[in-house]
C-alpha cells in the first residue's frame, strides 16, 4: 500500500536533518507561513518521476549552507524502503535513486509509490494558457505511465532539433526526414499514453459520488490525440504525424518553428453542472472542479492497477473550502484510502478528520507530532 511509515530528509529545503515517524494515517501538516509544510511535500513528491511538486532544479532543493547534496528516504507500510539522493560529488549532481538498500532506477521507484499532487499554482489552470493545462494534464498521465517522461523528453529533443534545421532556412530533405522519424515515434506514444489516462479518467469521473467537487467533462484537443482516442494504433498514428510535419516544412519555416503536433495539444474541460467551459466559472466553483480531477485521478491510478491508492498531496486545499466541503474532502479521501498529506496554517482545518489522520505542527525546520 502507498502509505509512508516513516520520512528522512537530509539537507532538503530548510530541514537540516528530519526524521518523522509516521503511523499511515493521513498526514495534516500545520504552521506559520513559511514554515517549510510545502517542503515536506515536495520531499515526498521527489519520490516520484518527474521534477517534483514545484519542478525545482534538483541544486534549487538543497538547503541554503550546505555542501550541496541532498536525500528524501522514506520507509512504505509494505516495508519496501525507497530514497532519492542529489549526489554532488565529482562536480556533477545526479540524482541518485535506491530500492530496499539496492541501487535502482526512478523508473523502478515510479512503478512503486505513486503521486498525485495539487497545488495552489494549478488554481489558474482552466484560465491559463494551453501550455499550463498540458503540463497539468501531462503530470497526470506520468502518475499513471511513468515512461510518459521519456516520451516527453525524446520528444522534446527531436523538436529542438527540427526547429534549428527550420531556423537555417534550408532544409535538407533527409535530414528532416530523419528527426521527423524520431519526432513521430515519440510524439505517437505521448498521445496513446495520452489517450489511454483520458479513458481511465472519465471512467472514475463517473464513478466518483456525486457532491461537492462537482463533475467535469473533459477531452483531448489534438490530431494525434483524438486519433489515439478512437483506437487508432501506434502506426497509424506515426505515419499521420510524419506526414503533417513532412508537407509543413515551408510553411514552418516560414513560421521558424513547428506548429503542430502534441506539443501544441489542449486539455478542454466543461464544468458539468453548468455545462460551461471551465475557465467561465466562478474562482470556487473551478477549485472544486480541480478539486474533483485530482480525486479522480486518484481514483483512476487505484482502479486502473487494481492496486492501492497514490500518495495524494494537497498543499493548501483545505484553507479555501468551507467546512461542509472540507469534511466531504476528508470523507473522500477516507475514502480512497492510502495516505494523503495535507497542508494549512491551523490545525482546527483538519479537525473533521478526527483521528483518521494524524496532525504535526512544522515550525522552521522542526516538526513536532501533536496526537
Ligand atoms: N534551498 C533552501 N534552503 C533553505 N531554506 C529554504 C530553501 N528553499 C526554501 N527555503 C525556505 O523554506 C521556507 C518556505 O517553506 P514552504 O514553502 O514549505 O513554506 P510553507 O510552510 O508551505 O508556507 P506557506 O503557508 O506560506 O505556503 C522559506 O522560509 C524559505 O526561505
Amino acid at each position: 500500500m502507498t502509505a509512508l511509515t516513516r520520512l528522512s530528509l537530509t539537507d532538503f529545503r530548510n530541514y537540516a536533518s528530519l526524521t518523522l515517524p509516521l503511523d499511515g494515517r493521513h498526514v495534516c501538516l500545520y504552521g506559520a507561513n513559511g514554515a517549510g509544510k510545502t517542503n515536506l511535500l515536495e520531499a515526498v513528491s521527489q519520490l516520484g518521476p518527474g521534477r517534483g511538486l514545484r519542478s525545482s532544479t534538483l541544486p534549487d532543493m538543497a538547503r541554503s549552507g550546505s555542501a550541496g547534496s541532498w536525500t528524501v528516504a522514506a520507509t512504505l507500510a509494505d516495508e519496501h524502503k525507497v530514497g532519492v539522493t542529489l549526489d554532488t560529488s565529482g562536480g556533477s549532481s545526479k540524482r541518485v535513486v535506491r530500492l530496499d538498500g539496492a541501487p535502482s532506477t526512478a523508473t523502478e521507484l515510479a512503478e512503486i509509490v505513486r503521486i498525485v499532487w495539487l497545488t495552489p499554482n494549478m488554481d489558474g489552470v482552466f484560465r491559463g494558457s494551453a501550455s499550463d493545462r498540458r503540463r497539468f494534464y501531462d503530470r497526470l498521465v506520468l502518475a499513471h505511465t511513468p515512461s510518459h517522461a521519456s516520451a516527453s523528453s525524446r520528444y522534446e529533443r527531436a523538436m529542438r532539433e527540427r526547429n534549428a534545421l527550420l531556423e537555417r532556412g534550408h532544409v535538407d530533405p533527409a535530414w528532416a526526414d530523419a528527426i521527423e522519424t524520431r519526432l513521430a515515434e515519440s510524439g505517437a506514444e505521448i498521445a496513446i499514453n495520452r489517450a489511454h489516462v483520458m479513458d481511465s479518467l472519465q471512467a472514475a469521473i463517473e464513478a466518483r459520488p456525486e457532491g461537492h467537487f462537482p463533475k467535469a467533462d473533459i477531452s483531448l484537443e489534438g490530431a494525434a490525440e483524438q486519433a489515439a482516442t478512437r483506437g487508432d494504433d501506434f502506426k497509424s498514428i506515426f505515419e499521420m504525424l510524419a506526414e503533417t510535419w513532412r508537407t509543413s516544412r515551408r510553411r514552418d519555416m516560414a513560421a521558424g518553428r513547428t506548429l503542430e503536433g502534441p506539443h501544441r495539444s489542449d486539455l478542454a474541460v466543461i464544468h458539468r453542472p453548468t455545462g460551461a467551459p471551465a475557465k467561465d466559472a466562478s474562482t470556487g466553483q473551478q477549485k472544486a472542479l480541480l478539486i474533483g480531477l485530482i480525486l479522480a485521478s486518484a481514483t483512476a491510478l487505484k482502479a486502473e492497477r487494481d492496486g492501492p491508492p497514490p500518495l495524494l498531496l494537497l498543499d493548501e486545499a483545505a484553507a479555501h473550502l468551507d467546512p461542509d466541503r472540507r469534511a466531504a474532502l476528508f470523507d473522500e479521501i477516507c475514502a480512497l484510502g492510502g495516505q494523503a498529506w495535507l497542508t494549512g496554517t491551523e490545525k482546527f482545518l483538519f479537525d473533521s478528520f478526527g483521528d483518521r489522520a494524524q496532525a504535526l505542527h512544522v515550525a522552521d525546520g522542526t516538526v513536532t507530532a501533536e496526537n
